[in-house]
């Protein structure tokens, strides 16, 4: 199996896990971007060139690189040195999936340099197993919204179109939270009430997505497995929480792991004003600093490139589409 020589560049969506019940099962990919380019190089080199990404190697112990190489190990190929540039509007550590878009946008990536060898349902198991849980790198993989579980040895998924009728608004914490440390305040076991809480919520809410019945969202968008135990990490989310619904949304959670938290809302809602000034306004009083954001579903997941000009850079190619 041959190496490509020329560059691949792939541009993967960022996602958000969970819609509250859906702990570990649900994601929804949204439209706010990495893109990677990747080409074999005489020595490594790692370029991040969006703001925002402090702290993160640009050597050979970035996410990025290192996820490439498992694929060529996979994949039976040598190890070649890589030149790697990363753009990104997906900010870290903020429950917007950043640490699954670089899995998955590594992975396609070196895949596509080496002509493709490992199928979709291949990576999604690498990145699941990388990731530890299926929500977020089933969105960013496949797009869409994705129902899924993994048994710990293989992941299973079904990508459901999202209502059209749909429309998220994000508020981003200026403050990070890693997964790992959200993931470290839930406790190790649960009752029986609360499994069967979320069981039930997490399937009338599928049920109510995949049908329309958009009236079902308040109802079935609660959670009693995760949140309840994050939101002392995150100051607002519980008045959040207990009333963005009166103020026009749909349905509300915490993205991920948070700390952003997530509202639905319905795109003919003539609510939109009231309920940015509610999420602002709490998170104001909490003394939480936040940027608000409208978001779309993002119907693609992982794409590779081919229409850039190959004698252009990687921003001269994308900046058309950037947010920043
Ligand atoms: N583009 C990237 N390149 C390298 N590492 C990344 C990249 N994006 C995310 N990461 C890693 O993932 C971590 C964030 O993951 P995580 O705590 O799960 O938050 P989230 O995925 O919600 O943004 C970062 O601190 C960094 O270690
Ligand atoms: N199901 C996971 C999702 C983590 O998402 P992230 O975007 O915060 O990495 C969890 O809730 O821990």
């Amino acid at each position: 199996m041959g190496i490509n020589s020329d560059k691949v560049r792939v541009k993967v969506p960022g996602s958000t896990a969970n819609l509250g019940p859906g702990f570990d099962t649900l994601g929804m990919a949204l439209d706010l971007f990495t893109w990677i380019e990747m080409s074999t190089a005489a020595e490594t080199r790692i370029h991040l060139l969006s703001d925002g990404m402090d702290g993160l190697p640009q050597d050979k112990t970035n996410l990025i690189y290192e996820v490439a190489q498992l694929v060529f190990d996979k994949a039976g190929v040598q190890h070649p040195e890589l030149e790697i540039s990363m753009y990104s509007d997906v900010p870290l550590t903020r429950g917007l999936g950043s640490s699954a878009a670089a899995i998955v946008g590594g992975l396609a990536a070196a895949n596509a340099l080496i002509g493709s060898p490992l199928s979709d349902d291949t990576l999604f198991q690498m990145a699941t197993a990388l990731e530890d849980h299926p929500d977020n790198v089933g969105a960013s993989l496949f797009g869409g919204l994705v129902v899924a579980f993994w048994d710990g040895n293989r992941a299973e998924y079904i990508r459901v179109e999202p209502n059209e009728q749909l429309e998220v608004l994000v508020a981003i914490p200026h403050f990070q939270l890693s997964t790992e440390k959200a993931r470290h305040v839930l406790p190790r076991e649960q009752s029986l009430a609360n499994a069967v809480f979320n069981v039930g919520h997490s399937s009338v809410l599928v049920a109510a997505l995949c049908t329309g019945r958009l009236d079902m969202i308040p109802l079935a968008m609660k959670d009693a497995l995760h949140q309840p135990y994050r939101a002392p990490l995150v100051p607002g989310l519980e008045q959040i929480l207990a009333e963005a619904t009166d103020h026009g949304a749909l349905g509300v959670a915490l993205s991920g792991a948070g700390p952003t938290m997530l509202a639905l809302v319905d795109r003919s809602s003539s609510r939109k004003a009231e309920l940015e000034g509610f999420l602002q306004g709490t998170l104001q009083a909490a003394g939480i600093e936040a940027t608000l954001m409208w978001l779309q579903p993002a119907l693609s997941g992982v794409q590779v490139l081919t229409h850039l000009d190959e004698g252009c850079t990687l921003f001269e190619n994308i900046k058309g589409d950037v947010r920043a």
